[in-house]
C-alpha cells in the first residue's frame, strides 16, 4: 500500500496500463513532457518515449478523431480532454463514430479499446468552462460507458478496468479532488467492476445516491441526519453508463425513501433518469416521493458557486422532507 492523491492514483494506474501494452498510448494538449495541466500524465514520456506519450493540437475533435482510428487499427489509445467543458467540439466523434463504430461495420470493425480522460466538476472558483459536469450528454449514447470515481483506491481500480474494457470508456475524474482526495491505494495491479454501485454505508431508513465529489457532500448530510435518529444507506453509484438498477432498487426497496444528488443542473441530468426507473421498479415500496437534489439550472456561475451547489444542507433538508412526507 501507498499514500496516494487521486491524480498519482491516475498516473500510476496509466503507467501500469503503459508497461503491459507497447499500443497503449496517452495524448492530449500539454499531455506530453509538460505532463498535462494537472499532470497526470507527469512522467510518462520520460519512460515511455515521445511516440507513445504525445502532445495533440488544440482541436479536440482530432483528438478523437485520431484516437478512434488508432482504437480501431488495434491500439489501444487514451485521450485526455484537458477540461470536459472542452469536449464538446469532440462530442460528433464521440456519439456518432466511437459510440457507434461497432454496430456500423457490422462488428468488423470497433473501437473498443479507447478511453478518454478528463477532469470534470465545479468546486474550484473554474467558472463557467472549467466547472461543468457533462455526463448526462453522453448517458444518451447506447455504446459507451462511463465512469466517476471518488478517491484515489477507485480511481486506480476503476481506471485500469476502462483501458481494458472491450467499449470505449469515458472517465471523468473530480478535478476537486485530485490533491484533496488522498488514501491508500495498493501498489500492484488491481481493477474494480465496471457498472457496479458501491454500498459505502448500510442504513434502513432512507437511500442516499451520488457519485464523484458529490459522495463527499451526501456522506456529510447523512452525519447530520444519522445525529438525528436517521439511519441513511449511502451508495456511490460508480458507474453511470450501464448502471446499476439492482443495487439501487434492492436498497430503496428495503429504506422506502430516496434521494440523489448530482452537481450538474437538475434539468434532463443522470438523476432524472435513476428516479424515472426507481420509481417503476419500486413504486409499492416508495414511502415518499424521491428527491433530486441537483446544481442550479443555470450555466456554471463564477461569483454564485456555494448557491450553485447543490451541498450537505439541502441534501439534508431533502432527507428531513422525505422523512416527514
Ligand atoms: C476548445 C478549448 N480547448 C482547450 C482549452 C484550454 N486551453 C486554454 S489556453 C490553452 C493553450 C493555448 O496555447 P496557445 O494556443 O499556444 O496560446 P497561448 O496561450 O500560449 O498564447 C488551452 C489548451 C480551451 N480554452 N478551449
Amino acid at each position: 500500500m501507498a499514500q496516494m492523491n487521486l491524480l498519482q492514483a491516475i498516473n500510476n494506474a496509466l503507467d501500469i496500463a503503459m508497461a503491459e501494452d507497447d499500443s497503449t498510448l496517452c495524448f492530449g494538449e500539454d499531455v506530453g513532457y509538460f505532463g498535462g495541466v494537472f499532470r497526470a500524465t507527469s512522467g510518462l514520456q520520460e519512460k515511455y518515449g515521445k511516440a507513445r506519450c504525445f502532445n495533440t493540437p488544440l482541436v479536440e475533435q482530432g483528438i478523437l478523431g485520431f484516437a478512434n482510428g488508432l482504437a480501431a487499427q488495434g491500439s489501444r489509445p487514451i485521450a485526455e480532454i484537458q477540461f470536459a467543458d472542452y469536449i464538446f467540439p469532440a462530442f460528433d466523434q464521440i456519439v456518432n463514430e466511437s459510440a457507434k463504430f461497432r454496430y456500423r461495420s457490422g462488428n468488423e470493425f470497433d473501437v473498443g479499446r479507447l478511453t478518454i480522460r478528463t477532469p470534470y466538476g465545479g468546486g474550484i472558483h473554474g467558472g463557467l468552462y472549467h466547472s461543468q459536469s457533462p455526463e448526462a450528454y453522453f448517458a444518451h449514447t447506447p455504446g459507451l460507458k462511463i465512469v466517476v470515481p471518488r478517491n484515489p483506491y477507485q480511481a486506480k481500480g476503476l481506471l485500469l478496468a476502462a483501458i481494458r474494457d472491450d467499449n470505449p470508456v469515458l472517465f471523468f475524474e473530480p478535478k476537486r479532488l485530485y490533491r484533496a482526495a488522498v488514501g491508500e491505494v495498493p501498489e500492484e495491479d488491481y481493477q474494480l467492476p465496471l457498472g457496479k454501485a458501491e454500498i459505502v454505508k448500510q442504513g434502513s431508513d432512507v437511500t442516499l445516491l451520488a457519485w464523484g465529489a458529490q459522495m463527499e457532500i451526501i456522506e456529510k448530510a447523512a452525519d447530520m441526519a444519522e445525529a438525528d435518529g436517521i439511519s441513511c444507506e449511502v451508495i456511490d453509484l460508480r458507474s453511470i453508463l450501464p448502471w446499476d438498477v439492482e443495487t439501487i432498487a434492492n436498497s430503496v426497496r428495503k429504506t422506502g425513501r430516496f434521494v440523489i444528488s448530482q452537481e450538474a443542473p437538475l434539468t434532463a441530468g443522470f438523476a432524472s433518469e435513476i428516479a424515472a426507473t426507481i420509481q417503476q421498479e419500486c413504486f409499492l415500496h416508495l414511502e415518499s416521493p424521491i428527491a433530486r437534489v441537483c446544481g442550479l439550472d443555470t450555466p456554471y456561475p463564477l461569483a454564485l458557486e456555494k448557491e450553485y451547489q447543490a451541498d450537505h444542507l439541502k441534501v439534508y433538508e431533502a432527507i428531513k422532507r422525505s422523512m416527514d412526507y
